[in-house]
Order: structure tokens, then sequence, then C-alpha cells
């Protein structure tokens, strides 16, 4: 295949993303793990898996960065999740290191890549890519917003009995308790959902949204989710390898958009071939602008949390 797209960490989140690109026929992909054995594995069923689902991607499996030289997008899993009890800010020591240096690694590799970073907590760890990879802004990208308003979807359509198809959400900010969920800009068929739901029942689906990633977390007990994480990172790397320009909530390197300086967080951008080729700044109330500042004093604690462990 003409692309090629490296997954870092050969867990639940990136292996799942690895099939998701490979059955799509997207591109060709490499996944790396530093747990010998586990991404030659899974690299290998996934490929006698190709001959029943019928495409032609290869699935390469590695515990070294050789084989991701001159990947397009770069999609990073590695770190741990979190347990019940645990908050994804939790997880900020551990994964900062690892961060650093799967970054470190790639970058030597694939200096023209686009980077999505899926490990936890999203928005800090988007810092630490950025600033170790000495990357331009646009192309280092966190996949927060797709898969929370992909929950807020789910949510409206089962509250509606609509299918999810019709539906269409925004959720902003950082991927934290502190999300904001934008009821004006989600809609069924165009249809406002304030025209079609109480305020009540409105601000019950809101907070089962930012608290989606918590809710799995429960169930599963052992870790996080993962197919609703690995569809939302191949959507945005979909949108990168084929220019396809959608516009999709992520989590972008801010420079005075939404009056906030030097900040990762979850805004609406366009995603093309360039990466992050613009940053839709939507006027918001008052109120939502008050839910987005307190977002982003959230993040902007894990930054001074990030500082102290350097
Ligand atoms: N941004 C988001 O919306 C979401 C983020 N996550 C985060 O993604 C991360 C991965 O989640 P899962 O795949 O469920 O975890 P997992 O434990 O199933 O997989 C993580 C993998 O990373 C590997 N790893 C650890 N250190 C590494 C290193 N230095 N180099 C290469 N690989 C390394 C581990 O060996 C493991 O295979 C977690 O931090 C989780 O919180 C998960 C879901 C959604
Ligand atoms: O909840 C977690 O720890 C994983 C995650 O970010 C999510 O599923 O939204």
């Amino acid at each position: 295949m003409d692309k090629k797209v490296t997954v870092v960490g050969a867990g639940n989140v990136g292996a799942t993303a690895a099939q998701r690109l490979a059955e799509k026929a997207l591109c060709d992909v490499v996944l790396i793990d530093i747990v010998e054995g586990v991404p030659q594995g899974k690299a290998l069923d996934l490929t006698q898996a190709s001959a029943i689902e019928k495409h032609d991607a290869q699935i390469i499996g590695s515990n070294s960065y050789e084989e991701s030289a001159n990947s397009d997008v770069v999609i990073i899993t590695a770190g741990i999740p979190r347990k019940p009890g645990m908050s994804r800010d939790d997880l900020i020591s551990t994964n900062a290191g690892i961060m650093k240096n799967v970054t470190e690694q790639i970058v030597k590799y694939s200096p023209d890549a686009t980077l999505i970073i899926v490990s936890n907590p999203l928005d800090a760890m988007c810092h630490v890519a950025y600033e170790v990879s000495g990357f331009p802004k646009n192309r280092v990208i966190g996949m927060a917003g797709v898969l929370d308003s992909a929950r807020f979807r789910a949510f409206i359509a089962m509250e509606l009995n609509v299918s999810i198809e019709n539906t269409h959400a925004f959720v902003l900010g950082g991927h934290g308790d502190t999300m904001v969920p934008l009821p004006r800009f989600s809609t069924v068929s165009g249809i406002p959902i304030t025209e079609l739901l109480s305020q009540e029942r409105i601000d019950a689906l809101c907070t089962r949204t930012a608290n989606g990633g918590a809710e799995i977390v429960g169930l599963l007990k052992t870790g996080s989710a993962f197919y609703a994480p690995a569809s939302s990172a191949v959507e945005m790397a979909k949108s990168i390898l084929f220019d396809k320009k959608q516009i999709l909530p992520c989590a972008a390197y801010l420079q005075g958009e939404y009056g906030f300086q030097d900040l990762f967080i979850g805004v609406p951008v366009k995603l093309g071939k360039g990466g992050v080729e613009e940053i839709i700044e939507i006027k918001l109330t008052d109120d939502e602008m008050a839910k987005l500042k307190k977002s982003a004093a959230a993040v902007e604690e894990l930054k001074g949390v990030l500082a102290k462990l350097k």
C-alpha cells in the first residue's frame, strides 16, 4: 500500500486500531510494543485474518523502531490504563516517561509523520510529545473529542430511539472530568438536541458522556475502553492519510485561539494531509466559555505536574 501507519503500544487500543486500519485497507501497519513477542504475534494473527477479511495491508510487529521508518501517521497508545477508582491524571508520571521514550524513537525514524496521541492523561501527553518531538504544532494531535463525541452520539441515539447515523455531537475541552459537551452543536439530522430533549435529560446525557470512560472502567475492572477509542484514532488517521479535511474535535495546540496560550485542549479542527490545517473558532456562550476555561485550568494544572517531573 502507498500509506504507512505505525501504532505504538500493542495492547487493547493499539491492537484494535491496527486491526481497523488493516481491515479498512487504509494503509500498511507497523505495530510496536516493548513486550517481546506480543506485537509480532498480533501482527501475524492479523495477517492470517486478512485471508478471510480480504485486504492486502501488510502488518508487521516489532520491538524496535526501524520498521516504522517513514510512517505517514504514528498513533501512540503506549502506556498504562487506569483501574477502577483511579483518574486519568493518576497515570501522568508513568505515562510521561513512556511518551518521552516512544516519541524520541519515532522522530528518529519518521521525522515527517503526524502524531496522533492516545495515551492518558491525554492533553498532558500531547504536551510531552510536542516538546520531545520538536514537531510543528499542526503535526501533534490528541485523540479525545472524537471519542467523547461518539459517546454523546450513542447516548443521544439511545435516548431518542433514532439511528446513530443521524446524530452529530461536539464535545470540547480537556479529556477529563471537566470535558465540555456542547448540546447547542449536537444534532439529530441537523436538529439541535435542545429542540428535542428537556434540559434535565440533556444534562443527564452530558454527565454520562463526561463519565463515559469511567463507566467502562467500572464495568471492565481490569482496564479501560478500547473499541471506540481505536475507532476514533483510526477516523482521525483516515482524514489525514486521505486528506479528507474532516472537521473533528481534537486536542490541538492553541496559541491564542479561544483565548488560550500554549495549551493542548479539545477544539474543532480541520484534519487533512497537513495534520491540523485549521482550528475552527466557534462563538461560545458565556456559560460554555466558563466551562471551557475550567477545563483548560485542569490541563494547565497537569502542565505544572509535568514541569515538576522533569
Ligand atoms: N485518549 C483517549 O481517549 C483514550 C486513552 N486511552 C489510554 O491509552 C493507553 C493505552 O490503553 P490500552 O491499550 O487499553 O492499554 P494496554 O495496557 O492494553 O496497552 C498498552 C500497551 O503499551 C505498551 N507499552 C508500555 N510501555 C511501552 C513503551 N515504552 N513502548 C512501547 N509500548 C509500551 C504495553 O506493553 C501495552 O501492550 C492508556 O494510557 C489509556 O489510558 C485509552 C482509551 C481512550
Ligand atoms: O477512561 C479511561 O481511562 C480511558 C479513556 O480515556 C476513555 O475511555 O475515555
